[in-house]
């Protein structure tokens, strides 16, 4: 499984893009979060919107979700289909009626159906997206009362879609259920009230650390560079080999 950042940075950052993925398996493309910078950010890539197979929601922040009415639009006015949106079935009406429907409703467009070939996704349930690849969504605390939901792709493959700092959900995805490589939202300044934050994440036992690679950063990340102990920055717009990235591989 192949992972491209299309952008490594926070809801803020300006250096860099929006915290959005793409994961590429079996020759299909799944975009993981459309944020406000990723139609833009995809172009750079050398992609359009019609190359993807689906696109995969972790929660409602305009940094994960603020492309899609332009998603949406090109891909009913410009190529003419449905693309497939994965999302928690607990999101489905909160996405439309929350979000995207100020933008999208008009005359014979008038619900998320119209525009989406809408997957819902359950939690304690593990979907197959694409061949080859399946996911399982962990809920994780980010906003209260506001669902959000991290990923664990093939089992082994765990993607944070902004949380909290949870040593005890990191500690049991890796004692429990063998999770080699963790992507993980990382506000690098303290206090870590919506997001972990950098100090939180330097606690972490190191068989943990090594395991983790950090993301959704702000713009002073190039001063942080050497000092995260022992995980690692990903970098945006750099294909990585997910297999490679775990402990003993040959990253
Ligand atoms: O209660 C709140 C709600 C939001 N925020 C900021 O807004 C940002 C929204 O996107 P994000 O979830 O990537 O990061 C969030 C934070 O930077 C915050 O600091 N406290
Ligand atoms: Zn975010
Ligand atoms: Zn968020």
């Amino acid at each position: 499984m192949k992972i491209t950042m299309l952008g490594t940075g926070s809801a803020f950052a300006k250096a860099f893009n929006n915290n959005n993925a793409i994961i590429e398996k079996e020759g299909r493309l799944l975009l993981v979060d459309c944020g406000i910078t990723a139609p833009k950010a995809l172009h750079e890539l050398g992609y359009g919107f019609n190359d993807l197979h689906a696109v995969l929601i972790t929660h409602i922040h305009a940094d994960h979700i603020g492309g899609l009415e332009e998603f949406a639009f090109q891909m009913k006015f410009v190529y003419g289909r449905k693309p497939i949106l994965y999302i928690a079935d607990t999101l489905v009406q909160p996405i439309w009626e929350h979000s995207l429907r100020g933008g999208l409703q008009q005359d014979e467009a008038e619900t998320l159906h119209d525009f989406f070939d809408v997957r819902p996704l359950s939690i304690g349930a593990r979907h197959e997206l694409m061949p080859g690849l399946n996911v399982e969504l962990v809920p994780t605390r980010h906003i209260p009362n506001k669902p959000n939901f991290s990923m664990l792709f093939n089992g082994f493959f765990f993607y944070s879609g902004d949380t909290v700092f949870d040593p005890d959900l990191l500690a049991g995805l890796v004692r429990d259920r063998n999770v080699k490589v963790i992507f993980h939202d990382c506000q690098l300044h303290p206090p870590g009230v919506v997001h972990a934050c950098l100090p939180q994440l330097l606690t972490l036992p190191a068989e943990l650390q090594e395991r983790i690679y950090l993301m959704h950063y702000g713009d002073d990340q190039p001063n942080f560079i050497g000092r995260t102990g022992a995980m690692t920055f990903i970098e945006q717009q750099i294909a990585y080999e997910v297999e490679q990235l775990t402990p003993g591989g040959n990253s």
